[in-house]
């Protein structure tokens, strides 16, 4: 029998701004697995994320986190377990690029040495090891983010929560930093706009389309030729983690055609 999931989220429905935004959202993650959130802008991707790293509240559905469900962790020991990597990172003012990843050790046991030589890797790792002193707030946007991975990192939750990991990275970023997240082997939950980036990453996916999951599975049985042009309206296809883009499903081309 297979182990139960590490994270599981059953029928999950999120209303943001009055509206529906996530409906029927139900995924399973096994531990130590990287689980990839994928469709087009306004799917509701980001919503389903902001419910596990608790900036949004679920009208109803279950989400739980080591067969436990969330609402029976402390705020505390959730937010012990989990990090996030968010869009909507915090004011970064008056702080240094070595407070940022500092930050995220503020409720760690670790002694103060070992606490200190995570933050020394992790900013290594990131390439910001000679920056540390300086205002993160005067970092570029690419920088920022290998910052906030930085304290992500150093801290090393057991769920990673990430929302466009790749945003504003430079390619090596991109694979040095989700290389390293991949061999941590801890349980990932991201969302990609790259479906190159994901299906080299993930080994499984969920695709959202106007607050459903439409497919779930490996991403090379999920995204096929049809998702492509039913869920991203775009011709093209994916062989291993190779794309091929051939342009887009021209939408409305039937009422030009109509017109014309
Ligand atoms: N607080 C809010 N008020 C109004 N609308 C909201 C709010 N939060 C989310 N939405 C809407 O819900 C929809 C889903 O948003 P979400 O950010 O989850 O999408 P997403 O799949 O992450 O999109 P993207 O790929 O563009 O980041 C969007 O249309 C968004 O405008």
């Amino acid at each position: 029998m297979s182990p139960e999931p590490f994270l599981s989220i059953e029928d999950l429905h999120v209303e943001a701004g009055g509206l529906p935004r996530v409906r029927g959202v139900s995924l399973a993650v096994k531990e130590g697995r990287f689980h990839g959130l994928l469709g087009p802008n306004g799917a509701g991707k980001t919503t389903v994320l902001r419910v596990l790293y608790r900036a949004a509240r679920a009208q109803s559905g279950e989400v739980r986190l080591g067969g436990r469900r969330m609402a029976d962790w402390r705020p505390q020991e959730w937010a012990a377990m989990t990090g996030a990597l968010v869009q909507e990172s915090g004011l970064l003012s008056g702080l240094t690029v070595r407070d940022v990843v500092e930050i995220g050790m503020a409720r760690s046991s670790l002694s103060l040495r070992q606490s200190g030589a995570r933050i020394d890797d992790a900013l290594a790792l990131v390439g910001l090891g000679d920056r540390q002193d300086q205002e993160a707030a005067t970092l570029s946007g690419g920088e920022q983010q290998r910052a906030h991975m930085a304290q992500l990192l150093a801290r090393d939750p057991l769920l990673y929560i990430l929302d466009e990991p790749t945003n504003h990275l430079d390619l090596h970023y991109q694979l040095v930093l989700l290389d390293e997240v991949k061999r941590r082997g801890r349980t990932v939950i991201a969302t990609f706009h790259d479906l190159a980036m994901a299906a080299r990453y993930c080994d499984t996916v969920s695709v959202m389309s106007a607050g459903r999951s439409v497919a779930t599975g490996s991403p090379s049985d999920t995204i096929t030729q049809s998702l492509l042009h039913e869920v991203y309206g775009v011709r093209g296809s994916l062989d291993g983690a190779q794309l091929r883009l051939d342009g887009p499903v021209s939408r409305g081309s039937d009422d030009l055609a109509r017109r014309s």
